[in-house]
């Protein structure tokens, strides 16, 4: 997979592409990485990229021509198939990042992430050349490249090879739509607090029931909506019932 961030402040990718799993898997060429400063851009000799907003109010906008001639540059990088592609704008505007859209970005050969700063862009970048609008979630902070590095992690954690065969994303806890179990590791006591017995018991199948038993039950207790929409399998809900019946005593 090819990423390209159009961003004013490129250096803020190393964080990503430098470190960690991402880090490693970038050196290894799994993925590859590319930023486009829009400041290369400007037709004017002071590289403005941004300007008072008609009809006034605070802040300033990025200009639409350095934006669409940064896009139209990623478009000209792109490897694999071109169809394959897509270009996000990451905004509070944007349609909430999912577990799904994660899934499906996942799948791309290119992806060209548009990071806005000040209070956004022309509109009219948004209507030529940008594909989709995302949003991390609901709250602003002051650029789009701390959102983009966000979802670039939770997607590259799809693409083959990143995590290795050791860590797969596919056990993350809303892979299976609910919430992780708690995890312990030595020593076995730790001021006083002693590891749940069944995690030394050796015995796999009950290991696997009881933290199934935990993830049920802390997503009853911290996010009931997200058992809503989610097909239970028969032990699941078994377990519920028993979690249920245990808080009605
Ligand atoms: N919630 C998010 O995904 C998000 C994305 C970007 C951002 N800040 C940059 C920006 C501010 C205003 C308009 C457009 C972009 N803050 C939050």
């Amino acid at each position: 997979m090819f990423i390209q961030a159009i961003t004013l402040f490129p250096e803020m990718f190393e964080s990503i592409t430098e470190y960690g799993v991402t880090g490693r898997a970038r050196k290894q060429d799994i993925w590859q990485f590319a930023a486009i400063n829009p400041r290369q851009f400007a037709d004017n000799k002071l590289g403005y990229i941004d300007d008072r907003p008609f009809g006034g109010g605070v802040g300033m906008v990025m200009m639409a021509e350095p934006l669409f001639c940064a896009i139209q540059a990623a478009k000209q990088q792109f490897s694999g198939s071109l169809k394959n592609s897509r270009v996000i704008y990451l905004s509070p505007q944007g349609q909430s990042l999912s577990h799904k859209k994660v899934l499906e970005l996942s799948q791309l050969d290119n992806l060209v992430l548009l990071c806005g700063r000040y209070e956004g862009v022309d509109e009219r970048v948004l209507q030529t050349a940008v594909d989709e609008e995302i949003s991390i979630g609901d709250f602003v902070v002051s650029g789009g490249e701390l959102p983009a590095m966000m979802l670039m992690d939770a997607v590259l954690r799809f693409v083959p090879n990143v995590l290795g065969e050791i860590a797969s994303a596919e056990q993350d806890s809303f892979a299976d739509g609910l919430l992780d179990y708690p995890h312990y590791t030595r020593p076995a006591e730790f001021q006083g607090m002693a590891v749940p017995d069944i995690l030394k018991s050796g015995n796999h199948a009950l290991i696997a029931e009881w933290r199934l038993e935990q993830s049920l039950r802390r997503t009853l207790t911290r996010r009931p909506d997200l058992l809503v929409s989610r097909e239970l399998l028969p032990q699941e809900t078994r377990l519920l019932d028993k979690i249920r019946q245990e808080s009605d005593e």
